[in-house]
């Protein structure tokens, strides 16, 4: 079985990670730090004080709200930061400052899932989102990952309707040289159908079932989608093994609705939360795991290939801070 973005284990449980492997997380911390440093300035400066009283507190919730972690998750961590402070461990803002990345790394950590492929074979993963999230880029990310950690991966463009779609994981496609299934017009759910069967009959690890941009208000795309699902099962009765959402980090708290509502209709199974490069929303993923706590696989924080890492509650913690 593979398990992508494997958490660093344990000293004890394995050796250390190569220094080569430190240096490359290590690189990504810098880029999401500098992703999020949007988000982060404004929250740091509410700890530049020197006293621990209700205007640090309410400087504070405005920073969180403006950063779009919501109301009720602003207010959960608010509650666990004045007790973690009530219970003495904290002299000054500084100190509070290092008791929130604390409580908001508590928050977050329903959210880390490691994606694992192999107990099917092929594993069947269906990506969805509205238009211009970021699927068809982080479906070529995450191909490029699949394919370097060995999987054979088998691509659907079941975005029938725009050329311009197919054309773009055509590209992907090419540049990881893995097969794509494909078909101008015509029905999407057939498309996943057919790459089901391909991959399954080729022996592929992993087929990976992009579809057409949506909003969730657009019903009978909605409707579509559920077909797409239904239809995967018909190639495979225990497919799609993952369902997938892609948002858009800079949509802030429009992402918890896209989340319910796409959740709602598919049974999401993990997210996928790019372009966190940049944004001032970054808290949104607070709101996400106070309201829909649905793993994000990974998050992205630019346009290239390694620009995809997979979710570490801490890091992102400490990133969102400064
Ligand atoms: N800055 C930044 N840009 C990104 C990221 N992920 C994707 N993009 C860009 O976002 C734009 C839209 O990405 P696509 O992958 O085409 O989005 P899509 O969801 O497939 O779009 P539709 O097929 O129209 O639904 C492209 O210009 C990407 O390069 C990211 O993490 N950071």
């Amino acid at each position: 079985m593979f398990s992508f973005f494997k958490k660093t284990p344990a000293p004890a449980a394995a050796p250390a990670p190569t220094a080569a492997a430190s240096a490359a997380r290590g690189g990504w911390v810098e880029r999401l730090r500098a992703g999020l440093r949007k988000t982060g300035s404004s929250i740091a400066t509410v700890f530049t004080g020197t006293q621990i009283d209700d205007v640090l507190y309410e400087e504070l919730e405005a920073a969180l709200l403006m950063a779009d972690t919501g109301v009720p998750a602003a207010a959960r961590l608010l509650a666990d930061l004045r007790r973690r402070v009530r219970e003495g461990k904290a002299a000054d803002p500084a100190a509070v400052k290092d008791l929130l990345a604390d409580a908001l790394t508590d928050l977050l950590r329903p959210l880390e899932k490691n994606l694992v492929i192999g107990a099917h074979r092929p594993t069947v993963i269906m990506v969805a989102g509205v238009n211009g999230a970021g699927k068809t880029t982080s479906i070529g990310k995450l191909t490029k990952h699949l394919s370097d950690a060995g999987a054979a991966v088998l691509l659907a463009a079941a975005d029938t309707f725009r050329a311009a779609a197919r054309e773009q994981l055509g590209v992907w496609a090419e540049r990881n040289t893995v097969e794509i299934v494909s078909q101008q017009g015509g029905d999407p759910a057939a498309v996943g159908f057919d790459a089901v069967t391909a991959g399954r009959a080729r022996g592929r690890d992993v087929v990976l079932v992009d579809t057409a941009g949506r909003l969730p208000t657009q019903l009978h795309l909605m409707e579509e989608l559920k077909k797409i699902r239904r239809v995967l099962a018909k190639a495979d009765a225990s497919a799609p093994h993952e369902v997938l959402l892609v948002i858009d980090g800079n949509t802030g708290q429009n992402a918890l609705a896209q989340v319910r509502a796409f959740d709602d209709a598919l049974q999401l199974t993990g997210l996928i939360v790019t372009k966190l490069d940049g944004t001032a929303k970054g808290g949104v993923l607070a709101a996400i795991a106070q309201e829909r706590p649905i793993p994000v696989y990974f998050i992205g924080v630019g346009e290239k290939l390694e620009d995809l890492e997979r979710f570490d509650a801490r890091e992102f913690a400490q990133a969102l801070l400064g």
